[in-house]
Parts: structure tokens; C-alpha cells; sequence
């Protein structure tokens, strides 16, 4: 099985927390809509991001790691301690986390098969925490044209991708809008938290 499960999903509490911590994340870094390399078309999910550099996307500079907010220009705010912690107990590296990506997933969002490739270094794992609405996550193998299987990934699901599964394709197929009552506005938030430079 490609990409490790956590047997412990964030309980409730935590996810409440996380949320918590959140929100005054996304209040100083506000979601912004990405855009695809070259062709400028608006991609689905939203994103913001906290940690030291964000990855990002528009139609002039396509994907890269930015220190700064692409629309307000400031710093992203920190990555919130419960995250850092959550890292520290399941990465098995080292060095913290330096990005932490967060996607906002409204009903009707999709994203497509992709690898995590943009980082300067693979030898951390990208650690994925799911909050909300259950994800139907496609995942593949280290070539595109792999076989790919479905995961259900619900509010609180923790999954690793490292090791040699650290480069597998993987997308999300749709999102089960009203599935969770963790958000009163509904969706789905995906938080990726990667290393982007050497240790
Ligand atoms: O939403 C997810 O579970 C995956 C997100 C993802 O693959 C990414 O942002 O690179
Ligand atoms: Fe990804």
C-alpha cells in the first residue's frame, strides 16, 4: 500500500483546535485563487498557505515556493504549534516543516492527478492532515500512467507520503459536500506540510 494511513486520525477536539488555529491563519493570509502555468485558467481550490514559504501558482511564474503572499504581499503567518507537533510525531525527520499549503475544497472541487515535485529536496515526507467534508483522493503509482485507486480521506485523516512513495501521482476526484459538520460553511480544507530545502 502506497502512502501510510495513520492508524490515529486527529479526534474531534483536535480537529476543533486545528480549526481554530486556522481560521486566524487564513483571517492574515486570506485564500487567493490560483491560477495555471501558461495558460492563466483558474483552478478550483483555493489556497493560502503559513510556514516560512508557501507554494503558489499564477499564469507568469507558475509553481514555485514564495516567502510571501502573492496578493498582500506580507509574510505567511507561522505554522500553528498543533501542526508542528503533529509533524514531529509522524514525519520521522528531523528538520521542522517549512511550507504548510492550505487548500480550501468548496463543493464541486477537483484536482487533478499530480506529483509534489516542486521542492528542492525529497527527502522529507509531505504530511497531509484532511479537515471537513470527506475527499475521494485518487492514488496512483510513480509514473502517470500507474493504475490508480480510490481513498476515502474523512475529517481528520492523516496520511504520509514518504520514502519511496514520496513522488506518487495523486488528485482528488470530488468532494462529499455535507459529509461533515466540522465547518458550519461546508467543504473541505487539506493542509500539506512539506520541507522545501535541505535540512
Ligand atoms: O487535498 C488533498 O488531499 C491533496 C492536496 C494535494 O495533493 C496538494 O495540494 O498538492
Ligand atoms: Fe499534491
Amino acid at each position: 500500500m502506497p502512502v501510510k494511513h495513520l492508524q490515529q486520525k486527529l479526534d474531534r477536539p483536535a480537529q476543533e483546535s486545528l480549526l481554530a488555529e486556522l481560521r486566524s491563519v487564513i483571517a492574515a493570509a486570506p485564500f487567493y485563487t490560483p491560477t495555471m502555468p501558461r495558460t492563466g485558467k483558474p483552478m478550483s481550490v483555493r489556497m493560502t498557505n503559513c510556514g516560512s514559504l508557501g507554494w503558489l501558482t499564477d499564469k507568469a511564474k507558475g509553481y514555485r515556493y514564495e516567502p510571501v503572499h502573492p496578493e498582500t504581499g506580507e509574510p505567511w503567518p507561522p505554522i500553528p504549534d498543533l501542526l508542528v507537533k503533529l509533524w514531529e510525531e509522524v514525519a520521522g525527520f528531523d528538520a521542522p516543516p517549512e511550507a504548510c499549503l492550505i487548500n480550501y475544497y468548496a463543493k464541486g472541487t477537483k484536482m487533478g492527478l499530480h506529483r509534489d515535485e516542486d521542492e528542492q529536496t525529497f527527502e522529507a515526507p509531505v504530511v497531509s492532515v484532511s479537515l471537513g467534508d470527506t475527499a475521494m483522493f485518487r492514488i496512483g503509482g510513480l509514473t502517470r500512467k500507474d493504475p490508480t485507486r480510490r481513498i476515502e480521506l474523512e475529517s481528520g485523516d492523516v496520511v504520509i507520503f514518504g520514502g519511496e512513495d514520496r513522488l506518487i501521482y495523486h488528485g482528488i476526484d470530488r468532494i462529499v459536500a455535507g459529509s461533515s459538520d466540522l465547518m458550519p460553511e461546508g467543504g473541505r480544507i487539506n493542509l500539506t506540510l512539506r520541507r522545501v530545502t535541505p535540512a
